[in-house]
């Protein structure tokens, strides 16, 4: 049985699965990386498939734009078809001077302008972070690979244009990079009791104003990809 949002059946999903914004970076990963991939997901072009990478059983599938968006496809990737990790590789904005473009960053926490956690009723603020084990686990994975990842807080936003202008007062705070969906992945994995990481590549600079295209953001990062498929790969063996 699906949903309203996924026509897989159960079963159909491994129990890794790597989540970028844009369907078309999820098919480049699916034809790239994975053997035997097959399309298990396709309503509203949100693609998902199933495969393996280096034997392991690895899923690939879209989140969309944005926190509810995320929220939706998570919640159900967790709950109905009861993936364990989800990974998310995804583009965000510098906001640190200290970040080049394609430099990869590990979302160890997530900062928001978002009420998406005000839906917990918690009566407080609630603290989105990654699940240790796969940060550490991608850490590992980087520098195995020759890349050093920069870990710390992401600030995921629900504007992409932000009329206030003022998204790099959050690197007063250390913030690194902004995105859109880090805070709702993870407080979803929070509440199913399982696990997530949001690693961005960067893809334009807030601080120059640098940007790279549209074309480099679906087929390029390949470094976070090759990190997350490794990730899956570990997580297997745990
Ligand atoms: O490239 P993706 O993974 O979609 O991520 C970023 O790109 C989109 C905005 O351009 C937002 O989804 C943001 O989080
Ligand atoms: O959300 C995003 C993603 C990439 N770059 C940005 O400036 N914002």
């Amino acid at each position: 049985m699906g949903t309203p949002h996924n026509e897989a059946p159960q079963g159909a999903f491994a129990k890794t699965v790597l989540m970028p914004g844009d369907p078309l970076r999820a098919k480049f990963i699916a034809e790239t990386f994975l053997q035997d991939a097959r399309l298990v997901n396709n309503v509203r072009g949100v693609q998902g498939y199933t495969g393996t990478y280096q034997g392991t059983p690895v899923s690939v599938m879209a989140s969309g734009m944005g926190m509810p968006s995320i929220g939706i496809y998570s919640h159900e990737l967790f709950h109905v078809y009861d993936v364990d990790n989800i990974i998310r590789v995804g583009s965000a904005g510098a906001i640190s001077p200290e970040l080049k473009l394609r430099d990869v960053v590990f979302g160890q926490g997530s900062c928001t302008d978002s009420n998406y956690a005000h839906q917990f009723g918690l009566g407080g603020t609630f603290a989105p972070i990654a699940d240790f084990t796969l940060l550490e686990t991608a850490v590992a994975v980087a520098r195995k690979l020759g890349i050093e990842p920069h870990v710390g807080s992401l600030l995921s936003s629900d504007v992409f244009y932000n009329k206030a202008g003022n998204t790099l007062d959050w690197g007063k705070m250390g913030v690194l990079a902004v995105e859109m969906e880090s805070a709702a992945l993870y407080c979803n994995a929070a509440e199913a009791g399982k696990r997530a990481l949001a690693i961005c590549t960067i893809s334009d600079s807030l601080v120059t104003g640098e940007e790279l295209p549209a074309a480099d953001r679906q087929t390029t990062f390949t470094q976070m990809m090759e990190i997350a498929l490794g990730v899956a790969v570990e997580m297997a063996k745990k």
